[in-house]
């Protein structure tokens, strides 16, 4: 078995007395998709942003690779490429000319071969990749980033609604992009209220309700997680 890479353990965040996070426990392998699903309000965003060290844990804690995120908080940096719902790259440069810009911030120029290759492995339309970014449909803009992220090389990918307002075959292109990344060994946290797409890529969600795991669910060997399943138990605390 790989080793644990993200890992959060009794965590519990608070603010102004609020309890956002309630003793959440999950962890994801080297190479595993682990999915955060839940409502409005559940703490998916929180628990994110504690990952980022934006957030501090009221106690417990969060672990990337083993180094305890709020004690050595230089380990996201080096190691994690974040996906906000809404991708944060120039309007007015081009795909290649925004990606050129963010390596050379992480000091990190690629060669524009490289950059070329990413673009190709994402799947971004050649006729895009010199036209200003302002002009992108949403699932462009993710293709972009994530192309970003692959230059990185990160070893851990933190994606945030990843797939909200893409449509069906951009959903499709983004799910089979996670799950080939995650097999080239990339340890991949997403959060999102999609079930079915949830199912299709993650080897374990954990549900998410009022800052608590009510359920965890792992992915047979060689299957997906059944989402009929998923679908109950996320409906019935709905109802609640
Ligand atoms: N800084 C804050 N101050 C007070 N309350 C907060 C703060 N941040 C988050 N919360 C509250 O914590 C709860 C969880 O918020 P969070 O944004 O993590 O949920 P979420 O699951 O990401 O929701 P959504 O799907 O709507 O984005 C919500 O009730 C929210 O109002």
């Amino acid at each position: 078995m790989s080793e644990v890479v993200i890992l959060a353990s009794n965590l519990c965040v608070d603010v102004r007395a609020k309890k956002i996070l309630k003793n959440v426990s999950f962890s994801a392998r080297r190479g595993e998709v682990l999915a955060l699903l839940g409502g409005n309000g559940a703490g998916k965003s929180t628990t994110i942003k504690t990952f980022l060290g934006l957030m501090k844990p009221t106690s417990g804690s969060v672990e990337l690779d083993g180094v305890n995120v709020h004690n050595d908080p230089a380990v996201v940096r080096q190691k994690v490429a974040y996906l906000p719902e809404s991708v944060m790259l120039y309007g007015h440069l081009t795909a290649v000319e925004n990606i050129e810009y963010f390596l050379s911030l992480s000091g990190k120029p690629a060669a524009e071969s490289d950059i070329a290759n990413a673009l190709k492995r994402v799947a971004l339309q050649e006729s895009a990749w010199h036209s200003p970014l302002g002009g992108y449909s949403k699932g462009m803009r993710q293709k972009t980033a994530i192309a970003l992220a692959l230059l990185r090389e990160a070893p851990i990918l933190f994606l945030d609604e990843p797939t909200s307002g893409l449509d069906p075959v951009a959903i499709d292109e983004f799910n089979r992009l996670v799950s080939q990344l995650a097999s080239q060994g990339a340890t991949i946290l997403m959060v999102t209220h999609d079930v079915y797409g949830a199912c299709h890529v993650a080897n374990r969600i954990g549900l998410l309700r009022d800052g608590e795991i009510v359920g965890m669910f792992d992915a047979p060997e060689n299957g997906n997680i059944d989402s009929e399943t998923v679908h109950t138990a996320f409906a019935q605390g709905a109802l609640k």
